[in-house]
């Protein structure tokens, strides 16, 4: 398979603090990858060394095949667009997106036709001599976007590009940008805290936590087959619930499954009903089992101090944390 990027053993402390401990990572050409992981997990220090602006202590880092380690940014064929876009505000649309070619030493008139095309692409194009300063968010995000495209660059790094966007524009923005992304066939790493972002766009998400990529994969596989308890307990609206394997035959292992993997017509554990959260026509009821709290999606609205029995349609099995077992997984789609 062709490599769109490819990081090697990549190590990166800050003084004593590693943040990147020995990362491998494969990106096919195309892909849209999400980065998830919690606040201070190197999501942006994995995208700085990338992008160059950073050095790694040791390790490879492979663009289109050639080993780019050594490299300044500028030699790197990367382009990042930042969470606060770094725009300069004293300057126009125009001049803005003009800029990494001006910069590349590119003739004019092929500037012109260049940002002219990017700016059609992106729908900005009746703002190309407005000052960047007063544009809405959402524009100053699409001028972020064209800049980084006008250089037909080989990778795009994207920081939490929507982060500072209300929540529908973000929506809408967000399906622009994978449209644009596929159309384009460009190979995306795009940093987000949100997953249900991450859920809608990306094509595989990377879970970075302690410096390496706990797991790689779809969201759906994230969510549902998470190789270890910490991926199950950071993937999904709630975490996933975790009990005693020893009740279900499962010594000295624990039991994880979704809150939609309960069966409320089987009795094989008996809970206490001690909150219910309602969404749209879903109640989402937590429960206490031997001291663990649970959460299950139901139909029922039950009362809190309710004791209800209740059994799993399916539940994957962890040793030590790790997944070892996934039991009547076909009986959730
Ligand atoms: N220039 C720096 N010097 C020293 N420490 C740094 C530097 N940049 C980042 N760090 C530390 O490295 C760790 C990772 O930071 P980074 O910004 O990459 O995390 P992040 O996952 O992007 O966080 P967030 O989601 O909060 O933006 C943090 O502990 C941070 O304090």
């Amino acid at each position: 398979m062709e490599y769109k990027l490819e990081l090697v053993d990549v190590c990166k402390s800050y003084g004593s603090k590693k943040v990147l401990d020995n990362l491998n990572l494969k990106v096919p050409a195309g892909e849209f990858l999400v980065i998830l992981g919690p606040s201070g997990t190197g999501k942006s220090t994995l995208l700085r060394t990338i992008v160059g602006i950073e050095d790694i202590d040791s390790g490879k880092i492979i663009v289109n095949g050639e080993d780019v380690t050594r490299r300044p940014p500028n030699k790197r064929n990367i382009s990042m667009v930042f969470q606060n876009y770094a725009l300069y505000p004293n300057m126009n649309v125009f001049k803005n997106i003009a800029f990494p070619l001006k910069m590349a030493g590119v003739p004019r008139d092929k500037i012109r036709e260049k940002v002219e095309s990017v700016a059609r692409l992106l729908k900005i194009d009746a703002e190309l001599n407005n000052r960047v300063t007063r544009l809405s968010g959402g524009q100053k995000q699409r001028v972020a976007i064209a800049r980084a495209l006008v250089r037909d660059p080989q990778l795009f790094l994207l920081d939490e590009p929507l982060s500072n966007i209300d929540a529908r524009v973000r929506y809408t923005s967000r399906q622009e940008l994978k449209r644009l992304q596929k159309e384009l066939n460009y190979t995306f790493i795009y940093v987000t805290h949100d997953q249900a972002e991450a859920s809608n766009i990306a094509d595989r998400v990377a879970v970075l936590h302690n410096g390496i990529i706990e797991q790689i994969g779809t969201y759906e596989e994230l969510y549902n087959r998470p190789v270890n308890t910490w991926v199950g307990d950071f993937i999904g609206n709630f975490p996933m619930n975790f009990i005693d394997g020893s009740e279900l035959g499962y010594n000295e292992k624990i039991i994880g499954f979704r809150p939609t993997w309960v069966n409320e017509d089987s009795n094989d554990i008996e809970v206490e009903v001690s909150l219910i959260d309602i969404e749209e026509s879903n109640y989402f009821i937590h429960c206490i089992y031997k001291d663990r709290n649970i959460v299950f999606q139901s139909r029922n609205k039950y009362n809190v101090g309710d004791r209800i029995k209740i059994g799993l349609k399916r539940f994957n099995v962890y040793d030590n944390g790790v997944l070892k077992e996934i039991i009547n997984e076909e009986a959730i789609n």
